[in-house]
């Protein structure tokens, strides 16, 4: 919790009949009841000691971050009560014998359960006009002088996203709470798939903007920043296409309403799939920086990943899934079975550049958490090696022979750049994974039986550390390939043709026949929710390449004593 800092204005005013010393500074506005005998009150959760665990809530002081307040606005009188900005009727006319007071309204955010904000009201009221005026125009001048919180936005709605409830999620939750905190939004319903990608590529006026709004799910967000890196690329004159150009960090924000099936990036990244919360981060002007994946095939860019690139299980469940979009969001859980039952595994070769001199590794207890210091210090490490790259391109860790190679034979490879949680998978494909470490953690599950992929697969949900099993691996890196058997070059498949040579055969045969019962000879990888055309990928990491309207995702406040501003 802030300390107050020095006091910019400080008066008696009244909550509800009730006289409270009510304080504000740059950092802080507490208000405290002027009385002797403590008041609990069971309804209001967010005081001055939010969660303050020793004692019962005191429900006599109250303190709210000013970088946390919404708006503020003005009780206009009007025929005996108060009439609201947002048109609702408050009967707020307080009389003190014969005088009429002023009063104004605080909207600020409240924290409620399992990181969910809310937006709070308080309205304070005072007999004086001017001094009412005087707090109205004072926490005005302090939202006005934070010049994180963005004045305009650009909203994409996908209506066709999840259950299609994108346009009502935005106008009834999300759009008032924009106004209320006076921002101007330029809205556009896409009508078709890339509509909001091709609009940023070529259309949007990014320079009118303070940030980009994705109202939709995982793959909406792919196409808002498929568009936003591809024209950054362009404007700052790198080849967006080639694997070794180090890529042009976004300037604007993106802010994501959830509105999709698995909603995985907003989940991890704030901690809840709530459009209420991922409004309020926006309104509050936060900032989290994140690490984007580039996709390549023989030099050829195909997509960018920021959450999973998966082949094999998860690949195959998207391409099923994706036959059975008239499901909704119950089609990963119906294809995930499937998929299970289907047990198919998939032969090729897996190179990776290990991601060294970083703090953290994928089995850590430890989660990135809001204000990762993990994320913070890998990523101070990842600008400085690209500077020394770009200076003296020898170094590069592929012509040192860094390179690290695994032929086998696979259930799933999967690449996840942050944890991947979502209510699906609670602590995520790699829980201890990093938003902005400028890492991948590769995630390598070789051939088993299907009671131990169940195991490995229950551990998502579980306590259990999901890579402990004798049949993964898993290794934080910077870059990797993948090339699946079939496409090695013949010099390769020689080595183990004597082995294999039967397989071989019958798999080039049975993938046209799947009625016989063989296993394909390849899958497809699931880039973010989306189908790769090619299955052999050159994947990079570029650590902290776009930032998000998201804090990460804040641990459960411990409060001390000494961190009560109500205390001072
Ligand atoms: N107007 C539109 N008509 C058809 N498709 C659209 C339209 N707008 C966007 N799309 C496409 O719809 C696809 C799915 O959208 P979205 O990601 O919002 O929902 P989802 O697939 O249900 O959720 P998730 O990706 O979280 O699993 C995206 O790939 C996007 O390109
Ligand atoms: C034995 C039954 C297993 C059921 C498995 C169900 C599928 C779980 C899905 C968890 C996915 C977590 C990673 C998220 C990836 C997203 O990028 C992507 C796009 O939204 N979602 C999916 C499902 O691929
Ligand atoms: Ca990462």
């Amino acid at each position: 919790m802030e300390r107050p800092g020095r006091l910019l204005l400080q008066s008696e005013l009244r909550v509800r009949n009730a006289a409270y010393d009510v304080s504000l500074s740059r950092s802080l506005l507490i208000w405290k009841r002027r009385t002797s005998s403590p008041v609990y009150h069971p309804f209001r959760p967010r005081f001055c000691v939010p969660l303050f665990r020793r004692r019962p809530d005191p429900g006599v002081c109250h303190s709210v971050p000013v970088s946390e307040i919404i708006s503020v606005r003005e009780e206009e009188e009007e025929n005996g009560s108060r009439q609201r900005d947002d048109g609702s009727w408050k009967k707020i006319r307080e009389r003190e014998g014969k005088d009429c007071r002023q009063a104004f309204t605080v909207l600020y955010v409240e924290r409620c359960r399992q990181h969910r904000w809310r937006c709070a009201e308080v309205t304070f009221t005072c007999s004086d006009e001017a001094v009412c005026q005087h707090w109205v125009s004072s926490i005005r001048e302090q939202l006005a002088s934070n010049t994180s919180r963005p004045k305009h936005l650009l909203v994409y709605i996908n209506p066709y996203g999840g259950k299609r409830q994108g346009k009502r999620i935005y106008e009834q939750k999300v759009a008032p709470l924009f106004t209320q905190a006076g921002i101007s939004t330029s809205v556009i319903v896409t009508e078709y798939a890339n509509h909001a990608r091709d609009h940023l590529k070529m259309e949007a006026e990014l320079k009118k903007f303070d940030g980009v709004v994705c109202v939709g799910g995982d793959g909406m967000f792919s196409e808002i920043i498929h568009g936003l890196i591809w024209r950054t690329q362009i404007d700052c004159g790198v080849d967006p296409n080639s694997p070794e150009e180090a890529l042009s960090p976004c300037s604007l924000r993106i802010g994501i309403i959830p509105a999709g099936s698995t909603d995985c990036i907003c989940f991890a990244s704030v901690g809840t799939n709530d459009p209420v919360t991922s409004a309020l981060h926006i309104i509050v002007g936060d900032s989290q920086p994140l690490d984007v994946c580039s996709v390549h095939h023989n030099n050829m860019f195909l997509r960018y990943s920021v959450s999973l690139l998966g082949y094999g299980f998860y690949g195959d469940v998207l391409s099923d899934s994706e036959r059975k979009r008239w499901m909704g969001p119950a089609r990963y859980d119906f294809s995930g079975l499937k998929m299970f039952l289907t047990h198919h595994y998939y032969e090729g070769t897996v190179s990776y550049l290990p991601a060294k001199g970083i703090i953290g590794t994928p089995r850590d207890a430890t989660r990135c958490r809001s204000g990762c210091v993990i994320c913070q210090h890998n990523g101070q490490l990842n600008s400085e090696r690209s500077e020394k790259y770009e200076m003296d391109e020898a170094s590069d860790s592929e012509s040192s022979g860094e390179w690290r190679t695994i032929r086998g034979k696979f259930l799933a490879i999967n690449a996840a750049s942050m944890s991947c949680a979502c209510p699906r998978s609670p602590k995520g494909l790699s829980p201890a994974a990093h938003l902005a470490d400028g890492t991948t953690d590769l995630i390598l599950v070789r051939k088993c039986s299907r009671f131990n992929f169940l195991r490995h697969l229950l551990r998502h949900t579980s306590k259990d550390d999901q890579f402990d099993l004798t049949f993964i691996e898993v290794h934080r890196v910077r870059r990797f390939r993948f090339m699946p058997r079939h496409c090695q070059s013949d010099s390769d498949l020689e080595l183990d043709l004597h082995e294999n040579s039967k397989r071989q055969i019958f798999s080039q045969i049975c993938k046209d026949h799947p009625a016989c019962g063989c296993a394909p000879a390849y899958s497809s990888w699931n880039c973010d929710g989306e189908i790769l055309t090619h299955t052999g990928i050159d994947v990079r990491v570029h650590g902290q390449l776009i930032k998000l309207f998201a804090r990460g995702i804040e641990e459960l406040p411990v409060f001390e004593d000494l961190s009560n501003p109500c205390a001072i």
